[in-house]
């Protein structure tokens, strides 16, 4: 078999690469440069794009002895995964860049790519079971990116492979190690790669300004704060509100409403949940009869909760949660996972957290 591993400068794609060409695969290298400003991004910066990771997978692949190509997808990354986090905050949502761009970059235009140059899939070094087509969380919890790759369609995962699932992140070390890659001892990666500051708001603010607007507490319909733009802010949050609220509740973020410029608080038990309603879902496989009773994860390393799986007259699904949920954040994706113990829960599909 041919296939493309995507080789990141870090030690999970190093490794995956490294398997794929132990199992015998006809293996090519092929490194995404995504980042604009790669230069800039060159001393410390872990991210996804800078020139030190650049090299650092091409040592790997000269170590492995496979053809090695830089592909420069950065236009394509701005605009599919860098301009939809920066206008899906201005819509006061919450979205996941990494997310989007395993479905829009990785999965869509390298895995095209890929299969239009005669490639028969795309390794990466996702922590996630792949097996007869049907995603499943890792065998290692504690670095499963399932929840990331959730948004990815039957089609998709068939043109993917991930060689690391079944393995631990310290198994994964070791091998590097064993095999003496340089980048063994190397640091996982950053949370947002092109914000390699990790300052989400003052990225946000550079790209929309400010546009001041009032922090409402919900109980009392009264102005306690005031702040420079609603794309500071995430459902659920509660530090940085910086209010001058007169008991010493804390506050968490309820509402974001753009138009009008409005946050709105209030204290920790205005913030549970019960009914989660999305948008359209995606399934991984066929789409599953409704109603279904499931387990949902929320976000990112959420903890996954059950519930009851319905769908709505607007094309969106409607999730009865079995345990009210708090901070649950319009953008984010609802993951649907099929609870299996003995095999890794088994990913279902996803939908856009809607309200
Ligand atoms: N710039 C890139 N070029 C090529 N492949 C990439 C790039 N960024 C990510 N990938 C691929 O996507 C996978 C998951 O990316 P993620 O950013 O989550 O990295 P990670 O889990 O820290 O893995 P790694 O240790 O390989 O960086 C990587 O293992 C790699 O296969």
């Amino acid at each position: 078999m041919r296939v493309l591993a995507a080789m990141s400068g870090g030690v999970d794609s190093a490794v995956a690469a490294a398997l794929a060409v132990d199992a015998g695969h006809d293996v090519t290298g092929v490194h995404l440069a995504l980042s604009p400003d790669r230069q800039t991004l060159r001393s410390g910066a872990r991210g996804c794009c800078s020139v030190e990771d650049a090299h650092d997978a091409r040592r790997v692949a000269d170590e492995l002895g496979i053809p090695f190509y830089v592909w420069d997808l950065a236009d394509r990354f701005r605009e599919d995964v860098v301009e939809d986090f920066v206008a899906e905050y201005a819509a006061g949502r919450t979205p996941n860049p990494c997310l989007r761009c395993n479905e829009r970059i990785k999965f869509t235009a390298v895995l095209d790519r890929a299969r239009a140059l005669g490639f028969d899939a795309v390794v990466t070094g996702h922590h996630a079971r792949l097996a007869d087509g049907r995603l499943r969380r890792s065998v290692d919890a504690a670095k499963d990116q399932s929840y990331v790759l959730g948004v990815l369609t039957a089609e998709q995962l068939a043109g993917a492979r991930f060689p690391l699932g079944s393995m631990t992140k310290e198994r994964v070390r070791a091998i590097a190690a064993e095999r003496g890659f340089a980048v063994a001892t190397k640091p996982d990666s950053h949370d947002v790669c092109f914000i390699p500051d990790g300052d989400t708001r003052g990225f946000l603010t550079r790209r929309l300004g400010t546009a001041p607007g009032p922090v409402v507490d919900a109980a009392t319909g009264t102005t306690v704060g005031s702040h420079e733009g609603t794309h500071g802010f995430t459902v659920g949050q509660r530090r940085g509100l910086g209010l001058a609220v007169g008991d010493q509740r804390p506050r968490y973020v309820l509402s974001i409403e753009p138009v009008t410029r409005t946050v709105t608080v209030g204290t920790a038990e205005l913030t549970g949940v019960d009914v989660v309603r999305t948008g359209p879902p995606t399934w991984t496989g066929p789409a599953p009869a409704l109603p279904l009773r499931a387990e949902v994860q929320l976000r990112a390393h959420g903890t996954p909760v059950g519930c009851t799986v319905e769908a709505a007259p607007d094309g969106g699904l409607v999730l009865t949660l079995a345990r009210t949920e708090r901070g649950v954040a319009p953008g984010q994706s609802a993951v649907l996972y099929a609870p299996d113990p003995v095999h890794g829960d088994l990913v279902l599909g996803q939908a856009p957290v809607a309200r």
